[in-house]
């Protein structure tokens, strides 16, 4: 473990031990957070979440070297008076709960907007009135669709980054009709992200805006049936897991056509570490957090998944790995989707020096033998389970 009175920021000086209230500490990028923070640095973390399971690993032994530096409260922050105290004790606050998956954007938009941005209102509200610094999460959805998926198909202008690549500072936002609700949690997400902006330049919050670009890798969602519910429909990663898992075909949404570049949660969270640690040169930043060379079409990621988790498990794959499904059959009504996603990365470049490491294959080929260890043998025994009349 690396000592802590060895580290030093990015201009050379001494890192001294802060207290981070963390919200959403429970998740899938929280998880991965309070892991490095706890093995890496002398920080103190208040995990509020209103699940601990993904983190219980670091919470249980006293016998572990930073017992006393991890604090579970379970709260949920929409009504629990107990959250301006936490905000109030710490150094920094970072926001990641919210409701995240795009099954809930169309089926649930209340809930997806009261989540990401009525509720997030207090947590801004609180940092601002006592000037805490806040580390936001917000999304690359803010984006969402390219100013080239409106270009006549053949056009050759549909080639040049000017059409396509995401910058924080000169991309607009284009969202699809109300209808459409699949861009509920984008929208919200826009709006909390105005908000905070306003705070800091009305009030002066120290922030900094995160936008992840698909971060994916262990504990990321759930295997509906077995740590989820049965009818639960994840993100990719997880939703594809659970095809291979079962040995069923991976269901390719509208042909599979849409983009994404994917970032391994280790290397995201470098970044994370870094915004954390330099707040001179985070605050009042926005930050693309991706890996533009991993860009696949979702249909390559299916392609690529099956391989890898082949490989792993040592299991040949199935004699039709894929199967299209249209989005209105798989998420219902009111989905829609981004056409593509390739992060500009001169922000986080210029400011923190960040660059990510990790190659689609091997990123996939450490989750999907996560995956395999954590789920293969849970999903033998519930397939063999008769099922009760
Ligand atoms: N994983 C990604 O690639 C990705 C991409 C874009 C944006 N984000 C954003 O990053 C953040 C974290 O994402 P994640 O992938 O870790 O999601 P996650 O769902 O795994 O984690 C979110 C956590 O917030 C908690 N939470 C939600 N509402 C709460 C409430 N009212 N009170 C207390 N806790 C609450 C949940 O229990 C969960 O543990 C989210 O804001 C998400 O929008 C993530
Ligand atoms: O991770 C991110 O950066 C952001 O994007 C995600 O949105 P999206 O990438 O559309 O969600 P995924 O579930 O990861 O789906 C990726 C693509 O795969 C497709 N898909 C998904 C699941 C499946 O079984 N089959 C399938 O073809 C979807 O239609 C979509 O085109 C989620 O909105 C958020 O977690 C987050 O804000």
């Amino acid at each position: 473990m690396a000592s802590a009175a060895a580290r030093v920021d990015l201009d050379g000086k001494p890192i001294t031990g802060i207290t981070i209230c963390m919200i959403g500490a429970g998740g899938f990028i929280g998880s991965h957070l309070c892991e490095k923070l706890m093995s890496e640095t002398s920080h103190k973390v208040l995990a509020v979440d209103v699940y601990n399971d993904k983190i219980k690993h670091l919470l249980e032994p006293d016998s572990l070297p930073w017992n006393g530096r991890i604090q579970f409260h379970r709260i949920n922050i929409k009504n629990d008076s107990r959250l301006e105290g936490l905000i109030k004790m710490a150094d920094l606050t970072i926001n990641l709960a919210a409701i995240c998956t795009p099954a809930d954007y169309n089926t649930r938009p209340l809930d997806t907007i009261y989540s990401n941005f009525i509720d997030a209102l207090p947590v801004v509200k609180y940092c601002s009135e006592n000037n805490k610094r806040l580390i936001h999460f917000s999304t690359c959805e803010v984006y969402g669709k390219t100013i080239g998926s409106y270009l006549p198909k053949d056009s050759p202008l549909r080639q040049d980054p000017a059409y396509y690549i995401l910058k924080e500072d000169e991309s607009p936002c284009i969202f699809g009709s109300i209808e459409k609700q699949r861009w509920s949690y984008a929208c919200a997400k826009q709006l909390i992200e105005r908000l905070i902006y306003a705070e800091g330049a009305e009030n002066g919050l120290e922030f900094t805006i995160v936008r992840p670009f698909n971060w994916i890798g262990p504990r990321m969602d759930f295997i509906p049936g077995i740590d989820g519910p049965s009818e639960g429909v994840p993100r990719v990663l997880a939703c594809f897991s659970n095809n291979l898992l079962r040995r069923e075909p991976l269901k390719l949404v509208d042909g599979g056509e849409s983009q994404r570049t994917f970032i391994y949660i280790k290397d995201a969270i470098e970044a994370v570490m870094l915004m954390i640690e330099n707040p001179a040169r985070a605050n009042g930043h926005i930050f693309n957090v991706g890996n533009p060379n991993n860009e696949v079409t979702v249909r390559q990621l299916a392609e690529m998944m099956t391989k890898v988790y082949s490989k792993v498990s040592g299991e040949p794959s199935i004699d039709s790995p894929t199967i299209d499904v249209s989005s209105k059959e798989f998420y219902g009504e009111g989905y829609d989707d981004s056409d593509k996603r390739i992060p500009d990365m001169t922000i986080i470049n210029k400011q923190l020096g960040w660059n990510p490491k990790t190659s689609l294959w091997d990123l996939l080929e450490s989750t999907l033998t996560y995956q395999h260890r954590t789920y293969a043998e849970a999903i033998k025994q519930a397939i063999a389970k008769p099922i009760a009349s």
